[in-house]
C-alpha cells in the first residue's frame, strides 16, 4: 500500500486534506512557494477530537513546507507518490527545465501525477486567453504528451494519459479540460540504478506539522484496549442480568402457579452468549461469585478487536491493569454485579 505522498504546489492544501482520510497513509507533505497560502487553512490539517477517540491504525504525519518544486530537499526522497496539480504551467522555462531533474531524477518517487490545462479546450471558454494570468504557457495534448514521454524515457518511468472535465456534446475532439499524466517508475531498472540515500539537504522551511494519534502509540493502544474491555465486560454483565431477570420472572410465574416446587437459585451462573464466535465459546465463561462478576482474560483475548490490539494475554493484562480491577491471580476482570453507573 502507498504510504508517503507529497503534493508540490499544494496551494491551500485541499488535496492533502482529502488524502488524510486514507487510512494507509503515514506521511503527507505539502510544498508551495506561497507561504501565506499554506498557512491559510493549516488548521484543517490538525487532528480533531474524533481522531483521538478513534485513533488510526498507523501514525500519520502531515507537514507543510515553504519551498519550491525545483529545489532539492532530501526529506522528500523516495516517496510512493508525488502529485503536481496545476503546477507546471506556473514555471518559467528555466524552472520547467529543472523540474524533471528534481522530481524524477532526485526525488525519484514510485509514482508521479502531473496535471495541466489542455489548451485545445480553451475555445469552449467565453474568453480565449490563458486561463490564469500567472500561467507561463498552456499546452495542447501533443505538447504535453511529448514533454511527458521525454521525461519518462529519460528517468525510466512509464506514462499514461488521462484527464478530468469532459468536453460538452459536439466538442468531444478537444479532449479533457485538464490533462493528466500518470508516471510509474520502472522498478526493475530502478533497483539496478539504486543510488545510496542522499542526506542532509534540508532547504525547505517547515510551516506546519501535525502527528495524528494512532494505535502504534502505546498511550492510544492502551485507551483502545481498556475501552473495548470495559464495554465488553459490561455487555456480558448486562446479558447475565437480563437472563437472571427472565429466570426470576419464570420462577415467579412457576411459584404462583405451583407454590413451593421451584428450585433454589444457583450461585454460579454460566451465561450463554450466543452472539459470540465459536472460538470464544471454547474459552472460560464469565462467572459470578456473590456480588462480583468475573470475566476471564482468556475470554476477552478471544474477542477479535482485543486480539488485534494485544499480542498476547500478558500484554492485555499489562495494558488494562492500571484501569480495571483484576482478581488476585490476575486471570480475570472483576466488576460489581449491580454497579450499573460505573
Ligand atoms: C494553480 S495553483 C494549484 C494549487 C493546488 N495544487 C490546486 O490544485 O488547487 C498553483 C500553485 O503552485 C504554487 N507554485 C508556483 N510555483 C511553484 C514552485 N516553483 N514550487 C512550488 N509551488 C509553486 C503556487 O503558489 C500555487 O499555490
Ligand atoms: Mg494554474
Amino acid at each position: 500500500p502507498k504510504k508517503e505522498v507529497a503534493d508540490l504546489g499544494c496551494g491551500d492544501t485541499s488535496l492533502l486534506w482529502m488524502l488524510k482520510f486514507h487510512k494507509c497513509l503515514e506521511l503527507l507533505v505539502g510544498v508551495d512557494t506561497n507561504e501565506e497560502k499554506l498557512r491559510r487553512k493549516e488548521y484543517k490539517l490538525s487532528p480533531l477530537v474524533g481522531d483521538y477517540l478513534k485513533p488510526r491504525e498507523r501514525t500519520l504525519t502531515v507537514t507543510l513546507y515553504h519551498g519550491s518544486a525545483v529545489e532539492r530537499d532530501s526529506r522528500l526522497l523516495g516517496f510512493d507518490l508525488i502529485t503536481c496539480i496545476e503546477l507546471i504551467e506556473h514555471l518559467d522555462s528555466e524552472d520547467l527545465a529543472t523540474f524533471p531533474k528534481v522530481v524524477f531524477g532526485f526525488l525519484s518517487p514510485a509514482m508521479v501525477v502531473i496535471s495541466t490545462p489542455n489548451s485545445e479546450f480553451n475555445p469552449l471558454f467565453p474568453a480565449v486567453t490563458l486561463r490564469d494570468s500567472d500561467h507561463r504557457f498552456e499546452w495542447n495534448r501533443m505538447q504535453f504528451q511529448t514533454w511527458a514521454l521525454d521525461v519518462a524515457n529519460l528517468y525510466n518511468y512509464s506514462v499514461e494519459f488521462t484527464g478530468v472535465g469532459e468536453p460538452p456534446a459536439g466538442a468531444e475532439n478537444v479532449g479533457y479540460c485538464t490533462q493528466i499524466g500518470i508516471f510509474r517508475k520502472n522498478m526493475a531498472k530502478a533497483a539496478e540504478l539504486c543510488v545510496p540515500e542522499q542526506h542532509g539537504e534540508h532547504v525547505y522551511k517547515v510551516v506546519f506539522t501535525a502527528t495524528y494519534p494512532s494505535l502504534q502509540q502505546e498511550k492510544y493502544r492502551q485507551y483502545a484496549v481498556v475501552n473495548e474491555v470495559i464495554s465488553q465486560v459490561y455487555d456480558m454483565r448486562r446479558d447475565l442480568l437480563e437472563r437472571l431477570k427472565l429466570q426470576d420472572d419464570r420462577d415467579f410465574a412457576d411459584t404462583s402457579a405451583d407454590a413451593g416446587t421451584s428450585e433454589a437459585p444457583c450461585q454460579c451462573f454460566q451465561p450463554v452468549l450466543t452472539r459470540f464466535s465459536a472460538n470464544m465459546e471454547k474459552t472460560p465463561k464469565p462467572f459470578c461469585v456473590g456480588n462480583v462478576f468475573y470475566v476471564p482474560l482468556e475470554r476477552l483475548f478471544s474477542l477479535p478487536k482485543v486480539k488485534h490490539l494485544c499480542i498476547n494475554i500478558e500484554m492485555l493484562k499489562t495494558l488494562i491493569a492500571d484501569t480495571v480491577m483484576l482478581n488476585s491471580d490476575g486471570s480475570a476482570v472483576m466488576v460489581d454485579i449491580h454497579d450499573e453507573d460505573n
